[in-house]
């Protein structure tokens, strides 16, 4: 967390209240309750199963397209109820890109990747895309290494290019909130510290939640931390103090690796 950041009053991004959620009869998520800010990169850890995955997906409800999921609470996205308003999906999915663990370009072009989102929402003249193509990739920072080669398929890039070309086809809609499931854990440690960088970058602008097994990753990366624990927010604080001097017990026998 920077200085002149903790000094400014930032907006909440999502209010979570009371938040449950349930597989069938499996109580994936326990009375979750935080704020997740502007402008913040918001690191979500825990062990295997506690809910991490679960709960990334809340945020797009992207969870809406399991069926068994039922949910309860809350969870208010700049004011507006996910749960109990009638949220237009496609806008909500705009605002809010993601990017998951492994990366998943679409068999088609560099270019086509990226203009592809922008065209769905109604963008269609050729120098528009054309411009957003490269602002998005430019912010990605992926443009250098691709504007030689935009019309050849994206998935002849590297898994570290691939990956951040995702991050571009997110950027391509604007969105104010870009959540990642894990995004360097299947790539090589020059494409994750790249990505990490552009992490850095992309906090100036974007609000980032941010779901990670590496807890280093989480220290270097992360304003605030929020440490789950079989389904329950255990612990939710600045980040150097999550990790230096933390209030619950259990988050420092994860965090000195005890568990996990
Ligand atoms: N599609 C699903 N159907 C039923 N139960 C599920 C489903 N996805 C997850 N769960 C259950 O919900 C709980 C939380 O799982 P989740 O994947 O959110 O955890 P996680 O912290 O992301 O784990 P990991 O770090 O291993 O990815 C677990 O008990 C899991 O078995």
């Amino acid at each position: 967390m920077t200085a002149e950041k903790s000094s400014q009053a930032l907006q909440t991004v999502y209010n979570i209240k009371d938040f449950n959620l349930w597989y069938g009869t499996n109580h994936a998520l326990k009375n979750v309750s935080f704020d997740i800010n502007e402008s913040e990169v918001t690191a979500i850890i825990g062990p295997s199963g506690c809910g991490k995955s679960t709960f990334i997906k809340t945020l797009n409800l992207m969870i809406n397209m399991n069926p068994v999921v039922k949910m309860s609470g809350d969870i208010v996205y700049k004011g507006d109820s996910l749960l109990t308003g009638k949220p237009d999906l496609v806008d909500l999915r705009k605002k809010v890109g993601m990017v998951f663990q492994k990366p998943n370009p679409f068999p088609k072009s560099i270019y086509e990747n990226v203009a592809y989102g922008p065209r769905v929402h109604g963008i269609k003249k050729k120098q528009e895309l054309d411009e957003i193509v490269e602002k998005s990739l430019r912010d990605a920072v992926l443009w250098d290494e691709v504007k030689d080669r935009l019309h050849t398929n994206g998935m002849g890039l590297s898994g570290g290019q691939q990956q951040r070309l995702c991050i571009a086809r997110a950027l391509a809609t604007t969105p104010s909130v870009i959540l990642m499931d894990e995004p360097t854990s299947a790539l090589d440690p020059i494409s994750t510290s790249k990505v990490e960088e552009l992490i850095d970058e992309l906090r100036k602008k974007y609000t980032i939640v941010i779901v990670t097994h590496n807890m280093q990753q989480a220290a270097r990366i992360s304003d605030q931390t929020a440490f789950f624990y079989m389904g329950e927010l255990m612990e939710i604080g600045e980040t150097n103090k999550i990790f230096t001097n933390p209030d619950n017990p259990k988050t420092e026998q994860y965090i000195s690796g005890q568990f996990g």
